[in-house]
């Protein structure tokens, strides 16, 4: 039976790309900087204590992924001395930081074009795009038209939101245009109606995504964002590996947000779940009824919009360490000719400036397919997981990245 497994942990970055500079983020490392934070007593709470405690990512190679990366060891974590997984760390070649970039390059697609980015911090919307969206959404106007965090912006304009029945909009260093709305007095219908209408204005202004962020609670400090967040992504500009494995006749299971960030392309069934304990369940659930030629691809969000966003290292750092406590649960579950991989997608420092994402490798920690416990070292790209999964699959090789499977046996070899 041919299947693969790959999980994203959404921003765990390990540390900073050779053109962070460029994106200024020299120096970002999501791992490194948690691990500091946790080795000095930075991190500790009802949660979590004491130094960064990764045992099952460590026997996998993160560590070890982590110094090839950045020519130490996260500090105060305790190296494994063997190792079971083949792990590497991998730069990205698509021009944006961002989740549909780092997700459809791993893929096997690079986004090589640039998105259109709001870059005014206030003030960030074209008049004419406000102008057309309070037309036709019949909106009595619009609050917000600024870069934001999206809890701090509900918490200052969310009462008057409440008030006017004016939405709230807002973007960031990504490509996106988000509408914040209170679930039951704007109703999450009409906001969803709203983003429709956004995804169709913003056509020309090669916008990635528009981003429903409902939320309800009472007043400013009661408000709370709901699961019922939805992402309009654009589609890939090519095939992805997902789209190749299902027009090929194979499965491929999506959990959490992955439909949403490939615009349901080429994703046979959608499973959603909310936390990461529900993400994980129902990634168990999907391996155990995954038959022949069975993609399953998990997004573990929080540690992106919930932790890394919100610039919380000790909440960072508990998640990690629920998500590892974990793992034995899945890795007892693979068969032999199984291929696991876990990566992520970006970075979002939680130690960093701002409330961005950050310009890093990413870990690419693989076991399974004949792979050897070892070193992968620098992959040049996100895509070396798409062409690996393209090769697994026995289907053609995509247009970016380099495998990184074991060559087949030649023939005569034994
Ligand atoms: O601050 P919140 O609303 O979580 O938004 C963040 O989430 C968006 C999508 O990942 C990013 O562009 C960033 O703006
Ligand atoms: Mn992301
Ligand atoms: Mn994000």
């Amino acid at each position: 039976m041919t299947r693969a497994l790959v999980l994203v942990l959404d921003s765990f970055g390990i540390g900073a790309t050779p053109d962070a500079p460029a994106f200024g983020d020299a120096g970002a490392d999501t791992l490194g900087h948690i691990a500091a934070a946790c080795a000095r007593g930075q991190a500790d709470g009802e949660a979590r204590q004491g130094p960064l405690h990764l045992p099952h990512l460590g026997r996998l190679g993160l560590f070890h992924a982590h110094r090839e990366c950045t020519g130490d060891w996260a500090e105060g974590v305790t190296p494994p001395t063997a190792v079971d997984g083949a792990y590497g760390h991998a730069r990205e070649l698509s021009s944006g930081k961002d989740t549909p970039s780092g997700h459809w390059e791993l893929a096997g697609v690079p986004v090589r074009f640039e998105w259109g980015y709001f870059t005014a911090k206030t003030h960030s919307f074209p008049r004419a795009l406000l102008e057309a969206l309070i037309r036709e959404a019949e909106l009595p106007g619009v609050l917000g038209d600024c870069h934001a965090s999206g809890t701090e912006i509900i918490a200052r304009l969310g009462e008057e939101h409440v008030r006017t029945g004016k939405p709230i909009v807002y973007t960031s260093a990504d490509s996106v245009f988000q509408i914040a709305a209170h679930e039951e007095t704007f109703g999450l219908a009409r906001l969803y109606e709203v983003c429709e209408i956004a995804r169709r204005l913003l056509e020309p202004y090669n916008i990635g995504r528009v981003i429903a962020r409902p939320f309800t609670g009472d007043d400013a400090a009661s408000f709370t964002r709901t699961a019922a967040r939805s992402d309009y992504s654009v589609e890939p500009p090519a095939p992805t590996v997902l789209q190749r494995l299902h027009d090929d006749g194979g499965q491929v299971v999506a959990i959490g947000k992955i439909a949403d960030i490939y615009a349901h392309c080429g994703i046979s069934e959608t499973i959603k779940a909310n936390g990461h304990d529900a993400l994980f369940d129902a990634t168990l659930a999907a391996l155990e009824a995954a038959g022949d030629r069975t993609l399953v691809m998990t997004n573990f969000v929080d540690f992106d919009m919930v932790y890394g966003h919100r610039r919380d290292v000790a909440g960072y750092a508990a998640a990690l360490e629920a998500l590892d406590a974990r793992l034995p649960e899945l890795l007892e579950r693979l068969a032999p000719d199984d291929l696991l991989v876990l990566t992520a997608d970006h970075g979002c420092d939680p130690t960093w400036t701002g409330s961005d994402h950050t310009r890093e490798h990413v870990p690419v920690l693989a076991v399974g397919a004949g792979l050897a416990a070892g070193s992968l070292g620098a992959r040049e790209s996100f895509a070396d997981i798409g062409q690996s999964l393209a090769e697994h699959f026995g289907l053609p090789p995509m247009d970016d990245g380099e495998s990184f499977l074991p060559d087949p046996p030649r023939q005569g070899e034994h």
